[in-house]
């Protein structure tokens, strides 16, 4: 069976000892407050392919960084967006894309895009995304991210990212997740969100377990912690991993 290998070297990354040699990755930023460092958030932005705001998102880039950071993009139904945010952006050369379709949210307006951009470049792979903003906030919006995450698991990679939180999928099968401690843990969770059960067999963390079933109102992994660089899972079904960060 093949096993996926996840590997954000976070330390190396926002280090930039090294320029960014992972795939290529496309920065959503939601719309919450943007609670990294200016020299963190310097690198997310930085190393992306592409930027592009969720509607409000912009005016969190704006009232935080002033207008120093100019997205490629800004995408949704266009109810969170100030008119002086839409004014300075667009002034800066900033695409503005209205999609008023009440079915959809507008982080998921914004992945439509980039389908939209990988059809024209005919690419034949998919750009990773990071979200950074999806995990703070109102309940149902995290939860909506998180389904985003189990309806586009087959098409591409999703990384919810927030100050304290990366958050992603693992589809059924093997993964090996290489975690980063100086910025990853100690805390971590495995979460059956969407699935009747999963079945689980883990190795790196203090609790592991071994073909043990989690589902909620039973067990689920939650407040477990890293203790290899490498965390081995392996389930059944798709399940969600989740691992606090704690950047210096
Ligand atoms: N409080 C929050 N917590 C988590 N994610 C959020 C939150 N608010 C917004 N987002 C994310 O940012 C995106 C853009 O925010 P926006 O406020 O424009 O939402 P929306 O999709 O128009 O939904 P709504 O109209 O219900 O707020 C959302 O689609 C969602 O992914
Ligand atoms: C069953 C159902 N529930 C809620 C909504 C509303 N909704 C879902 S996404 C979205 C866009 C937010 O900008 C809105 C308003 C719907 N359409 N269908």
């Amino acid at each position: 069976m093949e096993v996926v290998t996840f590997n954000w070297k976070f330390t190396e990354f926002l280090n930039k000892k090294d320029h960014f040699k992972g795939s290529p990755y496309i920065l959503i930023i939601l719309n919450q407050p943007i609670q990294y460092s200016n020299d963190i958030f310097h690198t997310l932005w930085e190393n992306a392919y592409l930027r592009i705001c969720a509607d409000g998102g912009a005016n969190h880039l704006y009232d935080e960084f002033k207008g120093i950071y100019i997205p490629h993009y800004i995408r949704g139904d266009l109810d969170s967006l100030r008119d002086d945010v839409r004014h300075f952006f667009h002034s800066q050369g900033t695409v503005i894309q209205l999609e008023s379709g009440q079915e959809s949210t507008d982080f998921m307006k914004c992945i439509d895009l980039i389908s939209i951009k990988e059809e024209e470049e005919e690419k034949s792979s998919k750009y990773d995304v990071l979200a950074i903003g999806a995990s703070g906030g109102r309940f149902d919006h995290i939860m909506s991210n998180i389904h985003y995450l189990y309806k586009l698991k087959d098409e591409r990679k999703i990384y919810l990212l927030s100050e304290k939180n990366l958050i992603f999928l693992l589809d059924k099968g093997k993964h090996n997740i290489l975690c980063d401690r100086e910025i990853e843990g100690p805390t971590c969770g495995i979460l059956p969100i969407g699935v009747q059960r999963a079945i689980l067999t883990t190795t790196g963390l203090k609790w592991n377990i071994t073909n043990v079933t989690s589902s909620f109102g039973v067990m689920i992994s939650t407040s477990n912690i890293l203790i290899n660089d490498v965390i081995t899972i392996e389930t059944d079904v798709p399940v969600i991993w989740t691992v606090e960060l704690q950047f210096k």
